[in-house]
């Protein structure tokens, strides 16, 4: 086979062999391929390299590594190029609220994690998936709405922080690890929030939302209170919220919780993107034996009664426990983890399932509304 000359291609005719090249491309996280995406930006061959630049709709940088791997030696040999330069740009679409709510002053999409039942990791959970979210591409952010049990800042090391308020009215977030966050962690110190009844604390979790002083958003992720009750259903109701997770363990009694948070959701009519399942296994920290204590199969079960996703499976390991508690989660403090892996698996699955099951409004509109 004689290699093409890349003198002799056309810039249409460049653009075409690219295009087919990468709509051929399949993963998880693609139901349509890159160029129903119009994610093809701009390509040009200069000085023998092929320059690609994509662009894509929602959170996808470890997809775009695989991608690399997985189309440069074919790209190589269809447009006779001796190197590629690629690049990756996010302009991440604002997706649908439930019943077309107004959105929060710069938030594209609110992201809801929730459990039926405390203490399976729901905040864990929140912490990782937002700062995994954001080395996807997003920009993200973080709200602890688990206003009986803030522990959001803690676990971010800004336990310490307090917020400044420029206007007298609005709240500046807290930076911490890139992510912009704020919490009734960061006001109350101490056990005052546990005698807040439900009304008050419903109402105060609106006004964090809207008071913040929130930069320009991708994602905020929402760490709910744990349960179903009153408050977890007003928020639901009264948040615009885009989608939500269910974190779960699987062991009977938080699957049988989990299962009334999903009723819950699809009640207020919020799309449910899917279950975590959070401590799936054990892997013990010496000499890594695998064990399921709290039982096996069970989220997938789940996942499959309700037709939604199985997003990821997080296992139950000691290092992830002493990070958080240290301040320093393990997305960040270990990015080159096996656990650091899952998570950005789980981010990669998140954005992508938040994007398929919506409909994109134009951005203009979206916060014209706001
Ligand atoms: N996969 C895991 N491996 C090890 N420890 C974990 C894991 N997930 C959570 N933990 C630890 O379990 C404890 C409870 O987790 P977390 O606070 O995230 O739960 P929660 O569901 O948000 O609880 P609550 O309902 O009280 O808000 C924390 O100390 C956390 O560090």
């Amino acid at each position: 086979m004689t290699t093409p000359s890349p003198e002799k291609s056309t810039p249409d005719a460049l653009r075409a062999q690219v295009a087919q090249v990468l709509a051929a491309y399949r993963h998880p996280t693609l139901k349509r391929d890159l160029t129903v995406l119009k994610a093809l930006n701009h390509c040009a061959l200069l000085d023998g390299a092929l320059h690609i630049e994509l662009t894509m709709p929602f959170a996808w940088q470890s997809a775009f590594e695989e991608m690399k791997e997985s189309l440069s030696a074919e790209l190589l040999r269809v447009t006779g190029a001796g190197a590629i330069d690629w690049k990756l740009s996010h302009n991440i679409a604002t997706l649908r609220r439930v019943k077309d709510q107004p959105g929060v002053n710069g938030v594209r999409n609110l992201i809801a994690v929730s459990s039926g039942k405390g203490g399976v990791g729901k905040s864990s959970t929140a912490v990782n998936l937002a700062l995994a979210l954001a080395a996807e591409g997003g920009r993200v952010g973080l709200l602890d709405a688990d206003i009986y049990g803030p522990s959001i800042p803690a676990m971010l090391g800004a336990a310490h922080e307090r917020p400044t308020s420029p206007d007298g009215q609005h709240m500046a977030p807290i930076m911490a690890h890139g992510l912009a966050t704020n919490s009734i962690g960061y006001m109350v110190t101490d056990d005052n929030a546990m005698v807040w009844r439900g009304p008050m604390a419903s109402k105060a979790l609106l006004q964090l939302l809207q008071d913040t002083l929130w930069p320009e958003l991708d994602y905020l992720v929402l760490d709910m209170p744990p349960g179903t009750g009153d408050i977890q259903l007003t928020l639901a109701q009264n948040i615009p919220v885009t989608g939500a997770l269910v974190v779960t363990t699987p062991q009977d009694i938080a699957l049988t919780d989990a299962r009334k948070g999903i009723i819950m959701f699809e009640k207020v009519g919020v799309p449910v993107l899917g279950i975590v399942e959070n401590m799936s296994m054990h892997i013990c920290s010496h000499c890594g034996h695998l064990e399921a204590i709290f039982g096996s199969g069970g989220a997938e079960k789940l996942a499959e009664q309700f037709n939604c996703a199985l997003l990821g499976q997080l296992p139950l390991h000691i290092s992830l426990r002493e990070d958080l508690d240290r301040g320093e989660p393990t997305v960040v403090s270990r990015p080159d983890s096996e656990f650091t892996d899952l998570y950005r698996q789980l981010a990669g699955q998140v954005a992508a399932q938040l994007y398929w099951q919506g409909e994109v409004i134009p951005t203009e509109i979206a916060f014209k509304a706001v």
